[in-house]
């Protein structure tokens, strides 16, 4: 397992060693890499407390997926309400229906490689290979033979028969190319030729291969910002952005935090055996004012752990990392009591809401208030209709 100072694997600080041990084995498992305990207490003591975000740690050459199609993920998994999220999965099933280079903007932890899988399921090209490529950890010396395949004798070291690169290995289905604003400049270029023409010259070759590939292209950067600043070819950013999604981050769809944060419970404590089922109250109102940049891969994390250390069925603030707990919001211009009023009574109305499906009629009856009544309330409480 390769843990790599500059990533964004470090997404959490924790307590102690025992811990970032537990959580870092049974992530390591859970994604299939072996776990060695040298590699964090070698020279990695500094990061005491850390847990990765074990998806971020690829393999060397940053494939990562298989050729074949190992996709885990449909539109019914990507879980979320809010208006701008119910958005982003109606132009994404409205992509899938094409074959047309799609482009995905994010923030980290989004959900873009959901996005991705689900559009692939979702075509006429779901028995294909799916293959991803995170173009941002591909060491520079391996960058293109591995896109690009090569022949034998290329270079010293070159299998006999030459290889297939990925786009090779994509033929008939998608190529998904993440962190696409982190392809080197001098590799941009010969990616947007592939793009172009549709076809491929391996290293050390002069034939021409064709391909037969839909592309999503992924990246948490602003390629127009990058292009102004000459990182990115603006001749690649126009080939790719054709059919452009951008998918929310979690502080633009509030109102999908509990549900995701519900949904996450249920997950994790299923899987870790445990019997966790509420989240306080406390908790919720930290959850809700805080502004997740790590998204929803760190929401996922915080519950992960909460339920690792929770000791009954309730995750408590007792449970959350230390650099969340400092987070709670102050009472500003309300009393605590106030506070805790209006948490309780937003707390009511979204457990409400959730409960009936969103129906206002059901829900204004359940808690004994108006239908305007609880519109209002829910406007000041900025909870949104669920549409
Ligand atoms: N809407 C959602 N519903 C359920 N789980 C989600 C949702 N969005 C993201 N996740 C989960 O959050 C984690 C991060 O998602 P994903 O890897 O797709 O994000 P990403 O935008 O590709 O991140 P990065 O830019 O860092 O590669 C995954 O574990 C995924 O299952």
């Amino acid at each position: 397992m390769v843990l790599n100072d500059n990533s964004s694997v470090w997404t959490e600080l924790l307590d102690g060693p025992g811990r970032l041990d537990r959580l870092l084995r049974q992530a390591a498992i859970r994604h299939g890499f072996t776990y060695s305990i040298r590699s964090i207490w070698g020279e990695k003591r500094r990061w005491m407390g850390a847990v990765a975000s074990i998806k971020n740690i690829k393999n060397p050459i940053g494939q990562t997926t298989v050729p074949g199609n190992s996709t885990r993920y449909t539109f019914a998994d990507i879980i979320g309400r809010s208006p701008r999220l119910q958005n982003a999965k109606r132009l994404a099933e409205l992509a899938s229906r094409s074959d047309s280079t799609v482009l995905l903007q994010g923030e980290t932890g989004t959900g873009k490689e959901m996005f991705a899988h689900s559009i692939h399921n979702a075509s006429n090209r779901k028995n294909g290979p799916f293959v991803a490529v995170n173009c941002g950890v591909l060491p520079k010396t391996l960058i293109e033979s591995e896109l690009f395949g090569y022949e034998e004798g290329a270079f010293t070291g070159a299998k006999r028969g030459g290889r297939q690169g990925v786009f090779e290995q994509a033929n008939g289905g998608t190529i998904f190319l993440d962190e696409i604003g982190d392809m080197p400049l001098d590799i941009q270029a010969s990616l947007l030729r592939v793009l172009e023409e549709r076809q491929v010259v391996r290293v050390g070759g002069q034939r021409p291969v064709a391909v037969d590939i839909r592309i999503i292209a992924a990246t948490n950067k602003n390629l127009v910002e990058e292009a102004a600043g000459g990182n990115f070819r603006p001749d690649l950013f126009y080939r790719l952005n054709v059919l452009s999604i951008d998918i929310p981050s979690l502080r633009e769809r509030e109102g999908d935090i509990m549900e995701l944060a519900n949904y996450f419970v249920r997950k994790i404590s299923n899987r870790l055996g445990k019997v966790v089922n509420h989240i306080a109250s406390g908790v919720k109102f930290l959850f809700q004012s805080y502004d997740w940049p790590g998204n929803i891969r760190e929401l996922e994390n915080i519950i992960e752990r909460s339920i690792s250390f929770c000791e009954g069925t309730t995750i408590t603030l007792e449970d959350l990392p230390e650099y969340l707990k400092r987070k709670q919001p102050v009472a500003g211009n309300y009393s605590v009591a106030d506070l805790n009023l209006r948490h309780l009574e937003e707390q009511a109305i979204s457990e409400a809401l959730s409960k009936f499906d969103y129906n206002i009629s059901k829900v204004a009856q359940a808690l004994g208030i108006g239908r305007n009544t609880l519109y209002r309330k829910m406007k000041e409480y900025e909870i949104n209709t669920g549409d």
